[in-house]
């Protein structure tokens, strides 16, 4: 095994190598022909001089290869503007060959579709006919039912924009324009693993009609707002959102419901949660190696997009993963943009 994975070490490096070396051919040769002769001279003058910088054994000046890259880019630029259309046109056979490749069983919204804007306005304008208490999850969420009996999510907000969380970072409840700026980057990224979600602002007390018998008994009326608290492992009845004094309404992010069969695993990667205690990710420097012989290789791959996305919506609480047909959702995205305090707090 370790012998395998140093010739296949070995073998990755050259080719990175050659890859490297021609495309710096390629780009410094061929692309020529396409650029401005004052840029190519650029090219060409960086390309020798970090060539001697080399020969000299000193590594590539910073600035150089900078301005080299500068050269290049804008070679691309410039002979990306005059290639024959039959290069720029997306070729629509590739989309079909391509999910045949690689079909991923955990995509749940297409790369380019007229109708995800459909689906978004219906999510923020469709007719309410009845709202109930969720029981998945452990925060607040009601589910509201559509059109066509279509069921979504509503997670409310429970914070004015401006608010600055504290704690450690998973503290406090779901952000739910978290969940709707999840969606915009995950579609971006083509990560299209999250639900579709949208933000929209319901009324609560117009909505007591559709209520049903359980939901009511949480929507008591406080300082003349309709307001409701739910029934979920952290729904109390002094941890209430309301209608808001100005507008009437309840702002909160419609999530379209995911369907076929979820699975929930716990996550390799999460937390102890206990300031003191470390988990075993946190200690054990060969601990991928370990998970990776447990898991699906896909769901591994899955796993670490997910990590990168965690990253970049600063999500420090992903406890569990789910699967559809064994591949990694994107779901429950709400605890997002945390505070540079809660960063600093990651236990
Ligand atoms: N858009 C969706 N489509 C289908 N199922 C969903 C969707 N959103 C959430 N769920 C299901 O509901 C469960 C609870 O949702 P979520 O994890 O967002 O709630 P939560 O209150 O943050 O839960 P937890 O406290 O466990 O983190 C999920 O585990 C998932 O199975
Ligand atoms: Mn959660």
């Amino acid at each position: 095994m370790t012998n395998f994975s140093f010739y296949n070490l070995v073998l990755l490096l050259c080719l990175s190598f050659v890859i490297y070396y021609s495309l710096n051919i390629y780009l410094f040769n061929d692309l020529q022909a396409t650029v401005s002769k004052s840029d190519f001279r650029v090219a060409k003058h960086h390309a020798l001089s970090s060539k001697t910088e080399i020969t000299k054994g000193n590594s590539f000046s910073k600035n150089t290869t900078s301005n080299s890259l500068l050269s290049v880019q804008k070679a691309i630029v410039v002979k990306s503007k005059i290639l024959k259309p039959v290069f720029r046109n997306k070729n629509p056979k590739y989309i079909a060959i391509k999910q045949k490749l690689w079909p991923n069983a955990n995509i749940v919204f297409p790369s380019t579709d007229k109708l995800i804007g459909a689906v978004i306005n219906a999510l923020t304008t469709d007719s309410i006919y009845s709202m109930k208490n969720s029981r998945r999850g452990t925060q607040l969420k009601l589910v509201l039912e559509l059109t066509n009996s279509q069921l979504v999510l509503f997670k409310p907000s429970w914070y004015s924009r401006d608010e600055i969380m504290n704690g450690s970072v998973y503290s406090g409840k779901d952000r739910h324009n978290s969940e709707i700026v999840s969606f915009h980057l995950a579609a971006v990224l083509n990560l299209r693993y999250t639900p579709i979600v949208a933000g929209r602002r319901i009324s609560l007390r117009d909505s007591l009609k559709y209520a049903d018998a359980e939901l009511l008994q949480t929507m008591p009326v406080l300082n003349n707002l309709q307001c409701v608290y739910g029934v979920c492992h952290f729904c109390k009845s002094d941890e209430i959102v309301c209608d808001d004094k100005q507008n009437g309404t309840l702002e909160g992010a419609v999530l379209f419901t995911i369907p076929g069969k979820i699975i929930k695993y716990r996550s390799p990667w999460q937390r102890t949660y206990k300031e003191q205690l470390k988990a075993e990710w946190e200690k054990n420097d060969n601990y991928c190696a370990l998970i990776s012989k447990k898991l699906n290789f896909d769901v591994l791959l899955d796993l670490i997009d997910a990590a990168i996305f965690d990253f970049l919506i600063q999500n420090g609480d992903r406890h569990h993963y789910e699967t559809r047909e064994n591949r990694v959702l994107l779901l429950d995205n709400g605890k997002g943009f945390v505070s540079d305090a809660q960063l600093g707090r990651g236990y």
